[in-house]
């Protein structure tokens, strides 16, 4: 991944393989809760991003921009654009480790403008981890699989314990995603 910066993954990176009960590769992933703002379908105005498991340890996201999304007028707002590298990143840490982990620091290069009826096709790697520390990256191209890319993003989730989401979140939201058995705690 060719971002600004110090090298990526850091040193002390280990390679990870996928979990053994990890979805496998063209596994369409839904929405992991309702009313996620990157995924659910509950959510009004939210990003409604589409993933499947790619080859490798690799997770594929689609992102259509839509007028609710502006920041400058006809163009995507950089920040929603930094949400849905959020999500696809979460995505191919969760999905092929399993583990619970929240985004502990994320960075995003904005190489292209992104108009409003285009799709961002957002691939998202998983690098490896250190400890508890997971490090994912993505690129996302303008309309297509091999489009210009648009945007480059990388991040930093760090594993936490279930209790994390309980205590610091709502615990029936929590509940809610479980009965919907669209996440596996
Ligand atoms: C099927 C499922 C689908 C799932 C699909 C999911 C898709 C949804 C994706 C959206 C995900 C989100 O937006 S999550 C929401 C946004 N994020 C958050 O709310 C997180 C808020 N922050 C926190 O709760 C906390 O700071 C934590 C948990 C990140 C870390 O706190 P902690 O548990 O006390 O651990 P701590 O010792 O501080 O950090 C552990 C290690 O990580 C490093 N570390 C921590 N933060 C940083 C940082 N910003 N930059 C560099 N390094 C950091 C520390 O130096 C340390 O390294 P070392 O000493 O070990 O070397």
């Amino acid at each position: 991944m060719k971002n600004s910066g110090e090298a990526w993954p850091p040193e002390g990176t280990e390679p990870v393989a996928a979990h053994p009960d990890a979805p496998g590769p063209g596994t369409k992933l839904g929405v992991h809760f309702s009313e996620c703002f990157g995924c659910g379908d509950e959510q009004d105005g939210g990003l409604h991003m589409e993933s499947t498991v790619g080859d490798g340890l690799t997770v594929k996201s689609q992102f259509t921009v839509t007028e609710a999304h502006q920041g400058a007028p006809g163009l995507a707002h950089g920040g929603l654009l930094a949400c849905a590298f959020d999500e696809a990143l979460g995505s191919v840490a969760g999905n092929l480790l399993r583990l619970p982990a929240v985004t502990g620091r994320l960075e995003t290069d904005f190489r292209r403008p992104v108009p409003v009826g285009s799709t961002l096709f957002i691939t998202a790697t998983l690098d490896g981890m250190d400890g508890r520390k997971i490090y994912v990256s993505a690129e996302g191209r303008l309309d297509a699989e091999d489009g210009p890319v648009a945007v480059r993003a990388r991040a930093l989730f760090v594993t936490v314990e279930f209790d994390h989401f309980t205590t610091h979140g709502d615990p029936n939201a929590w509940k809610k995603m479980r009965d919907s058995n669209r996440v596996n705690p």
